[in-house]
């Protein structure tokens, strides 16, 4: 996948922007706070409809704007999309090749990327919801049916929580009506629980290999898929059905007096290990990042295996941060295989040797000049 050209009118820092000579690899260099990570989000925005630092579209949009307007070429194994987005306080609207998608979930997945940015540590080190929030993501880009599950299971959620709360205190009149929306959270959950158990060994065999090169061989790395309900043995959907259901029997009494959902997708984790031991825990600094940087790897590969093309990579303030060894290991891991963007305030940080048939973009309060 390549983006041959981007578009961005109203977006952040840029009131009109328009780029048509991007390389393989792109070097966005620029002082702080010039629009660098704006351009990288705006790309990672047009792959997902959302942004990778804020769920508040608002946010994307120029200040005193109403709306914004993300456009780009991206070159695909079977010929050229041209994708659009706009985004005003009415919602999104996604068109490809002129047409207006009804549907999000039909644009996602129209261009893959993969971002890595210093946030990505927060997926090793921070709370389960930051892990979610990482699966639903990279998954959703996938298989835009995961998406789909995801919403209803959501809306389904609100609901059933709201029904908790008026029960208590009340004697259960209406047994059947809890019944009801168990059968229906279930019934998305477990579609849930399965894509959730299945990449995660997919990423697990990718991560492992990848740690294994990063680490000489010292390090063995294991993900670990920790439903809210116990461990899931079972890929059957029947069986997980079941065991879903038996869960939320059990829990009733509790969810009626605290008036919440207390298992299910909204409550899973996952966990690292290196040697054995819980990286959340026990990791040090170096191994947490080692970690996050082998999982991001892990997703090109993944995503190529799924689609059978690479996705765009988008390296946001991070190639300065490793060590030349790690910036060496990953630059080779993208060059000459999949589209890179970099950002970096200089290049003297960078690994220029192997940088040096790069595209050079200078970013200056939201102006781009080569
Ligand atoms: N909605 C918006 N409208 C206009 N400007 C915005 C908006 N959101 C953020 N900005 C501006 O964008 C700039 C930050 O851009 P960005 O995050 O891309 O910085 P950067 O060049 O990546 O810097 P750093 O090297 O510090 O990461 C800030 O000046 C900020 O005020």
């Amino acid at each position: 996948m390549f983006v041959r050209n981007i578009n961005l009118q109203q977006y952040r820092n840029y009131e009109q922007l328009q780029l048509n000579s991007f390389g393989d690899v792109n070097l966005l260099i620029g002082p702080n706070a010039q629009g660098k990570t704006n351009l990288l989000e705006a790309i990672f925005v047009l792959a997902l409809t959302k942004s990778h630092r804020t769920s508040k579209d608002r946010e994307l949009i120029a200040f005193e704007q109403t709306s914004a307007h993300v456009s780009a070429t991206v070159e695909k194994k079977y010929g050229d999309v041209l994708l659009e987005l706009r985004l005003s306080a009415q919602g999104k609207k996604a068109k490809i090749n002129g047409l207006e998608q009804r549907k999000l979930s039909a644009f996602i997945g129209s261009l893959n990327v993969v971002m890595f940015a210093p946030e990505d540590l927060e997926i090793v080190k921070g709370t389960p919801g930051i892990r979610r929030r990482f699966l639903d993501m990279e998954i959703g880009q996938v298989q835009p049916s995961y998406l789909y599950h995801l919403q209803q299971y959501q809306k389904i959620l609100v609901q059933r929580n709201n029904y908790l709360k008026q029960l208590w205190g009340k004697v259960d009149t209406q047994e059947g009506l809890l019944d009801i929306w168990n059968e229906q959270l279930v019934e998305h959950g477990v579609k849930i629980i399965k894509k959730r158990k299945q990449f995660i060994i997919k990423l697990q065999k990718w991560a492992e290999a990848i740690h294994h090169g990063i680490t000489n061989g010292s390090e063995d790395l294991q993900l670990r898929y920790v439903p809210s309900f116990g461990e899931v043995t079972e890929e059957d959907e029947a069986v997980l059905f079941e065991q879903f259901m038996i869960k939320l029997r059990q829990l009733k009494d509790q969810e009626i007096r605290r008036g919440m959902t207390l298992a299910g997708p909204h409550r899973d984790d996952m966990t690292f290990y290196i040697n054995g031991k819980e990286v959340h825990t026990y990791g040090s600094q170096g191994q947490q990042r080692t970690t996050a940087l082998s999982l991001k790897l892990a997703e090109i590969e993944l995503i190529k295996e799924e689609i059978g093309e690479y996705p765009v990579l988008l390296l946001d303030d991070v190639l300065s941060e490793l060590d030349p060894y790690r910036q060496t290991q990953l630059i080779e891991t993208f060059q000459s295989k999949v589209q890179t963007f970099i950002t970096a305030t200089g290049v003297e940080s960078l690994n220029t040797d192997k940088l040096k048939n790069a595209n050079i973009f200078h970013v200056h309060s939201g102006q781009v000049g080569s």
